[in-house]
């Protein structure tokens, strides 16, 4: 599903008008229509004698919330509108829908100074339902004065809250909001949704999301080529490799897993066995050689290969031609879990990297050791996954974890194309950046996720798609959903403090499952 920025919609309704003659007020009417039909399913279609207030500011997102409270109105329910502005200050289709509602006998109580806020206070507390309509896509900024103190008080309420088109006082580019903002029970937004609705914090401010249809011509949307895409289960079930009757082992591929050292066998063997869970047809976790009977011990599906090691016991230099040999022989690589920074190691990344030709997943402690030399990205080199957490990409770029977070989306898309890679941020709305331009906001996952290990399962998640004949931007973005997924699965079965890296491997089941029976592939094995 697409995802627009506040001008890449507001282009979208302008193009609609002009070139496809939707006149906007029957856009309004259809976006004041899909919030009424979204409040009805709330209220089990009982909306007689509902109190409902409905605060509307001076635009177009005001004009949607007098469209809501003259059908509200004429279906029964008890409607006051609390206007943000003087009506003579509305224009256009909002003005209209003003004076419409108003001939209705629709009553408006103005919201100009801190006088009226004790009325509208008041009112809060018997009402049934918070409509707002404030600020939509034409807010910036933060909110100040009384807009602020209005979006303080209807917090403060605590009532079920609808935000239309937008939570106001969230900005649509950024999700970020600098001043007070609606905290939505939901939110109904209309055409596509906006990118501030589904990354962080403004997908806390939206509640649960629903994106309504209000007329825009579909090909109008899809003759905008845009490139920015909220991941979707059907986006992700109509690119689950297949698996036919006649499939073996071979076809879905072997995974090499190179990692581990003293005291971090963990997150190889996470990686490995979640490679496989992932449905790679084979994996090896190719370790130093101390650490070989640990693997050994803790896995048994995962086959192992000892490698030359230093003193310490961390992988050396000598280990290089022996993962090439094997690599050889395998489809992908999963390099980083566990890996240590140890010199010698930081040593055999670099000159490992220059020389893939087989695509990689690169993690953890190898993007640390590339953090030393990202000259390897700029040069030639095979297709790699990057899935830095934000302080691994921090030191990549030589920033702070703090100001990557600021600029997540920027971050991950400069710099798949400076280098050329996947780039998979990770943290909360993971993003997958492509080479191309393209990028993706996964919105799977919760803070339950937040345990060590958890990313070591991502990377043999990814492996394991291109271990199956996945491209690798397609690899990394169905890993990081459904290990999301997983991560809520897990979530609803333990919660989320007790949550382990390995619960997510032990749900990654239900996730196929549920993504499979939604696919028709269950109706296959009615054959079988
Ligand atoms: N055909 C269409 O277009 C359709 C549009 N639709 C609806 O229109 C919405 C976009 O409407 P919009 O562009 O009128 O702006 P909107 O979000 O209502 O803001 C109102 C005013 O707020 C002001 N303002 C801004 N920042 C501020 C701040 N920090 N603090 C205080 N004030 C601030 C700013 O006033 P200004 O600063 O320009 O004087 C702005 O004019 C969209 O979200 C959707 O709901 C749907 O009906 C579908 C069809
Ligand atoms: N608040 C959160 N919401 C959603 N997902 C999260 C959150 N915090 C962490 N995650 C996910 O958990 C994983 C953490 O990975 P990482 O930091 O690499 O863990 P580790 O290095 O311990 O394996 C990432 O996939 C990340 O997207
Ligand atoms: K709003």
């Amino acid at each position: 599903m697409y995802l627009v920025t506040a001008a890449e919609m507001g282009q979208l309704d302008r193009l609609a008008s002009s070139e496809y003659l939707v006149p906007s007020i029957v856009l309004m009417e259809n976006a004041g229509l899909r919030v009424v039909e979204s409040i009805r399913r709330h209220f089990q279609d009982r909306v007689k004698n509902r109190r409902v207030l409905i605060f509307c500011g001076k635009g177009n997102n005001g004009g949607d919330g007098l469209v809501v409270a003259r059908h509200l109105l004429n279906q029964g329910a008890e409607v006051k509108v609390f206007l943000l502005a003087r009506p003579e200050d509305l224009r256009g289709d909002a003005r209209t829908n003003l004076e419409i509602y108003q001939k209705m006998g629709g009553r408006i109580f103005p919201l100009l100074g801190e006088s009226h806020l004790q009325r509208a206070d008041i009112a809060l507390l018997y009402a049934d339902l918070v409509v707002d309509a404030i600020f939509g896509t034409g807010f910036k900024g933060a909110a100040m004065g009384l807009p602020a103190a209005v979006i303080t008080m209807i917090n403060k309420a605590h009532r079920d809250t609808v935000a239309v088109d937008l939570p106001s006082g969230l900005e649509a580019d950024t999700g970020r909001a600098f001043g007070p903002c609606i905290q939505a029970t939901w939110t109904v937004t209309f055409a596509l949704p906006k990118l501030g609705l589904v990354v962080e914090p403004g997908a806390s401010y939206t509640g649960r999301l629903e994106v309504a249809d209000i007329g825009i011509p579909q090909k109008l949307i899809d003759s905008q080529r845009f490139n920015l895409h909220l991941l979707t289960p059907a986006w992700c079930r109509s690119r689950l490799p297949k698996r036919e009757a006649s499939g073996h082992k071979g076809l879905y591929g072997h995974v090499l897993a190179v990692g581990g050292a003293p005291g971090l066998t963990g997150a190889i063997a996470l990686a490995a066995t979640a490679a496989l869970r992932a449905g790679a047809g084979l994996v090896t976790a190719a370790v130093p050689r101390g650490v070989h009977g640990i693997l050994e011990m803790k896995t048994t599906e995962v086959m192992t290969c000892p490698l030359p090691e230093t003193p310490g016991g961390y992988l050396s230099r000598e280990a290089l031609d022996p993962i090439l040999e094997r690599l050889a022989a395998c489809d992908v690589l999963a390099l980083g879990p566990g890996l240590s920074r140890d010199p010698a190691t930081v040593e055999l990344v670099k000159e490992l990297l220059p020389r893939l030709k087989a695509p990689a997943v690169v993690d953890a402690d190898a993007l640390n050791a590339l953090a030393t030399d990202t000259g390897i990205l700029t040069g030639n080199h095979g297709p790699l996954v990057l899935t830095p957490h934000p302080g691994e990409m921090a030191r990549l770029v030589g920033t702070t974890a703090a100001r990557v977070q600021e600029d997540r989306l920027e971050i991950a898309r400069k710099y798949a194309r400076e280098w050329q890679v996947i780039l998979l941020l990770k943290g909360a709305r993971t993003i997958i950046a492509w080479p191309d331009g393209q990028a993706y906001i996964n919105p799977t996952g919760n803070p339950g996720m937040a345990t060590a290990g958890s990313g070591d399962v991502l990377t043999g998640i990814i492996a394991g798609f291109m271990a199956q004949g996945l491209e690798p931007g397609v690899a990394a973005a169905l890993g990081a959903f459904l290990h999301g997924a997983a991560g809520d699965e897990a979530r609803a079965s333990l919660g989320q403090h007790a949550l382990l890296a390995g619960d997510l491997l032990n749900f990654l089941p239900a996730v196929f499952r549920n993504l499979e029976v939604e696919a028709g592939v269950t109706a296959s094995l009615g054959r079988d």
